[in-house]
């Protein structure tokens, strides 16, 4: 089986290989009392959802982009009984169960499933019953917690240039899926041949997620320091990415505000053309640039507080005119509102040419005169889980540009 390499230089270059997870039984398993530990604001309508995520797929395969699952991948690379026990002792010891008797009965259960009805469940969440436990009504009923935001593929982990950084979860409720791009990684056929190199590894004790990473160029990198990602853990990955002798050569720290509407970078900030961008007017007055480079022969971390408007610091590290389109064209309400629902997590699937969310329909409209292709989708149930397009993909291979 040939071997499959990450190759991501750009935010724009052509999509050709996408890793998306269809909605599963996790999204059935949200009820009002975890929705906020959990991350989303509404129970989405999983029939719903799988048709609005299936178009989705669609959409991109109908521009030729190879679209992989995460639960496929998953199942493809922990099939032999070796790994497969790995898996299991790693994913059951992180869902914090303590008792041995617990522990071994939900092994056995999960054991003794075809392999991706195993994954199936992991990602959906094992309720006491389902292995033989009495479940009071007022009890909490889950032996291993569901994991609703793994459509999200965007944050796990993240490529970059010919690596990924393999995340460290802010929040307890995600750390567990990157455990699954870990394998894929390490053990699955297409990949283990590759030894693709980690920027950034899952035990770090700093949090950095994908949704904070953008390839702004093949020598540019920006990284939100936001509600999710430390600004130690972008330094570290920053050093690694350098010392690799990759072609990046500064990291630009965006310094945004620690709410979660703004989670990530890019729920405010994407890149969709060459010299375009979406930004949403509420980061613009209040950011901090920091730029990141390296002293080769000190082997140390040199950092620069940038000056000036977002549009002059992006001028001068991408070395041409810079185009800055405001969500929602800067209304106060109109981008307040199509921002929330991921007006600017547009995803580039070519230079100029993005799928975004037709319930943004300002933002698109805007998109359009700047003749910007806009593929877009509905997303009304999709969008409760809180994040876009660019959120529910992690590109594996873009051409370059
Ligand atoms: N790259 C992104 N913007 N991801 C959005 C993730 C949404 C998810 N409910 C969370 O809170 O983590």
């Amino acid at each position: 089986m040939s071997g499959r390499n990450i190759h991501v230089y750009s935010e724009i270059g052509n999509l050709k290989t996408v890793v998306l997870h269809r909605p599963g039984e996790e999204i059935e398993n949200l009820t009002p009392d975890y929705l906020e530990r959990l991350l989303f604001d509404d129970i989405p309508f999983l029939k719903v959802a799988r048709e609005e995520h299936d178009n989705f797929a669609k959409i991109l395969q109908n521009n030729g982009v190879e679209v992989l699952y995460l639960e496929k991948l998953t199942a493809e690379s922990v099939e032999c009984k070796e790994v497969k026990e790995l898996f299991l002792s790693e994913v059951i010891s992180e869902c914090g169960i303590e008792k041995k008797e617990e522990i071994e009965k939900i092994k056995e259960f999960l054991r003794a499933l075809p392999t991706k009805a195993m994954v199936d469940k992991i990602m959906a969440g094992v309720r006491k019953k389902e292995v033989g436990y009495k479940e009071d009504f007022n009890e909490y009923p889950f032996l291993m917690d569901p994991m609703p935001n793994l459509y999200f593929t965007r944050d796990p982990f993240a490529s970059i240039g010919k690596g990924i950084t393999l995340n460290s979860m802010r929040t307890r409720t995600r750390r567990r899926e990157t455990i699954f791009g870990k394998y894929i990684f390490k053990y699955h056929p297409e990949f283990k041949g590759s030894n693709v190199p980690l920027w950034y590894d899952r035990s770090h004790q700093y949090n950095i997620e994908g949704g904070d990473e953008l390839v702004l160029s093949n020598e540019i990198l920006a990284v939100g320091h936001s509600e999710r990602t430390d600004k130690e853990a972008i330094l570290t990955m920053a050093k690694n990415i350098f010392e690799a002798g990759e072609s990046f050569n500064t990291v630009l720290i965006f310094d945004i505000p620690k709410i979660r509407a703004f989670m990530h970078l890019d729920t405010v900030f994407t890149m969709i053309d060459h010299d375009k961008f979406t930004v949403h007017p509420g980061i613009e007055g209040s950011l901090k640039v920091t730029a990141v480079t390296f002293d080769e022969k000190n082997k140390e971390l040199i950092m620069n507080e940038e000056e000036g408007s977002l549009e002059k610091i992006l001028s001068k590290y991408l070395k041409k005119d810079i185009t800055l389109i405001r969500c929602g064209g800067g209304d106060r309400i109109i981008s307040g509102r199509e921002q929330w629902n991921d007006g600017s997590n547009t995803l580039a699937i070519a230079p100029g040419k993005v799928v975004t969310y037709e319930r943004n329909y300002i933002t698109n409209e805007i998109l359009d005169k700047y003749n910007v292709t806009v593929l877009s989708m509905a997303s009304s149930e999709l969008s409760r889980g809180r994040g876009g397009p660019r959120c529910m993909s992690m590109p594996l291979y873009r051409e370059d540009l």
